[in-house]
């Protein structure tokens, strides 16, 4: 059996807090068993290299790993996405499609955020949790697939039971096993281990010399909340990096970084209770007036298009073909302005899909992936802008999603997909 330490460096996981240890030992002793595992833990604790340490260590390590990231696909699609669709299941449906459940037959899928998962596909999983079965939307014939389920959640399970938004039996089924990863605050003395790391890889990635912190500096990171966890660390480590030119990173100069300390931070970022919109710097207002036309466009779009739809007037589109092409593209408009459609939040600024939002089919072989070198842009584009604004408005509302979206006039699961995209 692999140690915990040499898990820890295959998968570059920094950290030696007994939280972290405990969780890594779990992992890896449910690993060769087919029990179902449930990871839970806030955002941004680090859940997802979890089921990725548990498929490498089982039998099941040469069959496929999918992780699934069920917040970020659309309600209307997701059945179609596990479980696949027949042939005409629905509009749009030209050909017949295996889901994931059939593609990771043999392996393992990673059910991230599940209790997003809308209660129709609760009750599917469910019975391919207990029968192995699932039948693929638009058809009657019943399947068989031998997966391994992990899943992970951010909310408190309990309260959605509660609320009736997760069924009560899944839970069960899915938690057989729990594995419970602390918030970053929890675990202080991994902060700065975990931070001197993330300098040394922005350091490589953007060809600098390292930041250094001074020991006050050190402990008044050690003392911060982390609301956004690890993934907030990392973004902080990044920020100071390459907006800062001192190498040498006093208390001073940290603190305008903290997420507990907004009324501190830059001008730019600076915290104003006045308004309910808080991009207060010029260029900032102008790109928020950009992305909320964009967004009235899109919007604008949609309804139109609704409203030929219920035209149906032929002639009107007939004799407006060339401007409802310019308008909506050569795609199938309908399908890409659906409610539903995964396209519909890219849309919003037109943005190239850099990165995979929706699930993300990953091969265990390679686990230092985190570490890829993004490609950097000079210019100043609006997807530039976009992914600024949102860490703008996420650092202001100490990373909590329902503020920020509320701020940047979008909707929370819009805020997941983006957050998801651009790995913020
Ligand atoms: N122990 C660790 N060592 C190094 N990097 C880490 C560690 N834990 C987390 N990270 C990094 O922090 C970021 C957030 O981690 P991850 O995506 O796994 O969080 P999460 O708990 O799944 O969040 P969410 O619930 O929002 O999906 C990732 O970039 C990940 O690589």
């Amino acid at each position: 059996m692999e140690s915990p330490q040499a898990v820890k460096q295959r998968f570059e996981i920094i950290g030696n807090d007994p939280n972290l240890n405990r969780a890594i030992e779990k992992s890896i002793r449910v690993a060769p068993t087919d029990i179902s595992v449930l990871v839970t833990g806030e955002s941004g604790v680090g859940k997802e290299s979890l089921p990725k340490i548990i498929h490498s260590l089982s039998h099941r390590k040469h069959a496929k790993y999918i992780a699934v990231n069920c917040g970020a696909i659309p309600e209307g699609t997701i059945d179609s996405e596990l479980f696949g669709h027949e042939k005409g299941a629905f509009t749009g449906a030209t050909q017949s499609r295996d889901g994931y459940f059939k593609e990771a037959d043999g392996g393992t899928i990673f059910l991230d955020e599940v209790g997003e998962l809308p209660l129709t596909t609760q009750v599917r999983l469910l019975r391919v949790l207990e029968t192995g079965e699932f039948i693929k939307v638009g058809s009657s014939k019943v399947q068989k697939s031998d997966i391994r389920i992990v899943a992970a959640t951010n909310v408190n399970m309990i309260e959605a039971i509660k609320e009736n938004k997760f069924r009560e039996d899944l839970y069960y089924r899915l938690n057989t096993v729990e594995i419970q990863l602390s918030p970053l605050r929890e675990r202080r003395s991994d902060i700065h281990l975990l931070f001197r790391k993330f300098a040394s890889d922005f350091a490589i990635k953007y060809k600098m010399p390292t930041i250094r912190l001074t020991d006050q500096a050190i402990k008044a990171l050690e003392n911060c909340s982390w609301p956004g966890n690890i993934r907030q660390l990392k973004n902080v480590a990044e920020q100071i990096s390459v907006l800062e030119t001192s190498r040498e990173v006093d208390e001073a100069i940290l603190t305008h970084y903290l997420p507990s300390n907004s009324s501190n931070l830059p001008s730019v970022i600076s915290e104003s209770k006045s308004n309910k919109s808080d991009f207060s710097n010029e260029r900032e207002i102008l790109y928020k007036v950009l992305f909320d036309m964009k967004n009235d466009l899109h919007d604008l779009k949609k309804l139109t298009l609704e409203l030929m739809e219920k035209e149906n007037d032929e002639t009107f589109k007939e004799e407006n073909r060339s401007l409802i092409r310019k308008v909506y593209g050569d795609s199938d408009t309908k399908k890409e302005f659906s409610e539903e459609s995964h396209q519909e939040q890219l849309e919003i600024l037109q943005i190239p899909e850099k990165k995979k939002t929706k699930p993300i089919e990953q091969h265990i072989e390679d686990p230092y992936d985190y570490a890829e070198d993004i490609e950097e842009e000079e210019t100043l584009s609006l997807q530039d802008k976009e992914v600024e604004l949102i860490k703008k408005s996420l650092n202001r509302h100490q990373g909590k999603r329902k503020p920020a979206a509320d701020e940047l006039g979008i909707s929370e699961r819009t805020l997941y997909r983006k957050i998801k995209q651009y790995d913020l």
